[in-house]
């Protein structure tokens, strides 16, 4: 190609980028005139909601639907999250915790649902983060809630059972993980891998046939992990490219995870109720009595009026020995009439039902 051409391309590039700032400018003054129409309406004492999940979910999904390519769906929708979240920090800046410390894949999923321009604030534990949201110190908190390979956590479904949450989105994430080291790891001395128990889980092959006879510490996060081989020579890390980047470690061996679909599912908690957007996802909590048949009753309306359950967890309750609830999520929301009569008629049966949350399914 002549320098001439290449200097037309740039000329041309440099009139769309101009185009392209103005436009997201004006998008960006739009998002000022929403917060200013919000505040307008407001009645006496009542606090104006800037952040609007259902909508964000539905202007992805027009953007994804209308792209027409190079750039792949996701990868355009990726751009659009990201000044669709520095317009909304021009209205109200979001405040976010998540499972941290820093570098963690919670971290990459808050990012990913929320884009980069919120405030975030990494908490040492599940239930931190529940309780931040719960005293209001943030607006919304990220935890994980279930894994491809290793199910569910725990943690998590066990602090739904404490704290009053809505949850309000979900979003899932390919997890990779490598082995990593420092600078001063002598990598043919290695007597030890550090990592978070799911992530060890999640490699338990991949260690089993390469380093066989090495210790498997479990500490509390993959960021941990990466953290303390940075001050240690005969050890390694299993963690992702965030904290690897985060601690300046290389790459010994990459994707290292038992099954190349690895991924994780995570939660936004916090107190905001969302309206439908018509693609929407419902989690329950529900208690039975602890009588022969019980499970089927209450799977029997979901079955009847073809309603998809994506998933059901069992969890020992809190109430009594040998007594269980049932977490159950479900395609369509709880203002969907359909939904609202299956509801009902469960929550003639059970001992107890909770909504945790109708939410958009997770667009990216
Ligand atoms: C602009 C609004 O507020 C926020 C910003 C949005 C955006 O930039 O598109 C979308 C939804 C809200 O989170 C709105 O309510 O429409």
């Amino acid at each position: 190609m002549s320098e001439q051409e290449l200097k037309a391309l740039r000329l041309r590039i440099d009139a769309l980028d101009e185009k392209v700032l103005e436009l997201i400018s004006e998008r960006a003054r739009c998002a000022q005139e929403v917060a200013r129409v919000k505040m307008a309406s407001l009645a006496e004492g009542e606090v104006p909601v800037f952040y609007r999940p259902e909508r964000e979910a539905q202007v992805l999904k027009r953007v994804m639907e209308r792209n027409q390519g190079p750039l792949g769906n996701e990868e355009m929708a990726r751009l659009f999250r990201e000044i669709m979240s520095s317009c909304l920090a021009l209205e109200q800046p979001l405040k976010v915790a998540y499972l941290g410390p820093e570098g963690t894949f919670t971290q990459a999923a808050a990012m990913k649902h929320f884009g980069h321009a919120v405030i975030s604030k990494p908490m040492a534990a599940i239930d931190e983060v529940f309780r931040e949201v719960a005293a209001g110190a943030v607006n919304f908190g990220v935890v994980p809630v279930e894994n491809s390979t290793e199910g569910a956590v725990n943690h998590t479904l066990d602090s739904f059972l404490e704290h009053d949450m809505v949850i309000c989105g979900e979003v899932e994430l390919r997890i990779h993980h490598h082995l990593l080291v420092g600078e001063n790891t002598k990598t043919d001395s290695i007597s030890r891998i550090y990592s978070h128990a799911q992530s060890l889980a999640q490699c338990r092959k991949w260690l089993d046939a390469h380093y066989p006879n090495v210790e498997r510490v479990a500490v509390s996060s993959n960021a941990e992990a990466a953290k303390r081989v940075k001050g240690e020579w005969n050890s390694a890390a299993i963690a992702g490219d965030m904290a690897a980047g985060l601690y300046g470690l290389t790459r010994l061996a990459e994707k290292i995870e038992d099954r190349p679909d690895n991924s994780t599912r995570f939660l936004m908690i916090g107190s905001q109720e969302v309206p439908p957007t018509g693609d929407d996802k419902t989690s329950i909590i529900v208690s039975m009595s602890n009588k022969p048949g019980a499970l089927h009753e209450l799977l029997v309306p979901f079955h009847d009026n073809g309603i998809d359950l994506t998933r059901i967890e069992t969890r020992p309750s809190r109430s009594g020995k040998w007594t269980y609830v049932f977490f159950i999520d479900f395609v369509g929301h709880h203002r969907d009439p359909l939904v609202k009569g299956v509801l009902e008629k469960i929550s003639q049966e059970a001992v107890a039902l909770k909504v945790l949350g109708s939410y958009p399914k997770a667009v990216l």
